[in-house]
């Protein structure tokens, strides 16, 4: 029987005109592209509080303003089907920086100008922001 789907929440911190990447490490899929920090809805959780467990987990941030933009499904080979939430966040503070607290999974965290993202990027986003999608509010991009 074929496994069941996996449920992802990713989460696209905004900050002025960038968004958080982090290149991912060889021991998950899509391993050394660049994707957003989240990771997998647990039982009983809301898009939002699993958006910011993981975000805090991964990165040590505190976010606010958390909202859900819009969700994919991917089926990327014979044994992984995605369903990925995409969320939109702000800082708590703009003043912190991110810290890599999981170091196995991540590289490392860095902005990136909405018009200049890094190469290459884990698929799933890959093919919505080719196709144009923009997690910006459109009233400040
Ligand atoms: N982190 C992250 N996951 C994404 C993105 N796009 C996307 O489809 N996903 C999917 C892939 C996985 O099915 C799921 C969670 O990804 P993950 O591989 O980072 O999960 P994780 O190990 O950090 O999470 P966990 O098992 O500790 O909860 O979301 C993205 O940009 N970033």
């Amino acid at each position: 029987m074929s496994p069941a789907p996996e449920i992802g929440v990713a989460v696209f911190i905004l900050k002025n005109d960038q968004i958080l990447f982090g290149r991912r490490r060889s021991s998950s899929i899509g391993a050394y592209t660049y994707a957003l920090p989240g990771g997998h809805l647990e039982f009983g959780e809301s898009f939002e509080e699993c958006a910011a467990r993981e975000v805090k987990e991964e990165t040590g941030l505190e976010i606010k303003n958390i909202e859900f933009l819009t969700a994919n499904s991917f089926v990327l080979s014979d044994k992984v089907h995605l369903v990925a939430v995409f969320m939109r966040s702000n800082l708590s503070d703009l003043e912190k920086t991110p810290q890599n607290l999981e170091p196995d999974k991540c590289e490392g965290w860095v902005w990136h100008d909405l018009k200049n993202l890094p190469e290459p990027m884990f698929g799933p986003l890959k093919t919505m922001l080719d196709n144009g999608f923009n997690p910006f509010p459109t009233e400040s991009k």
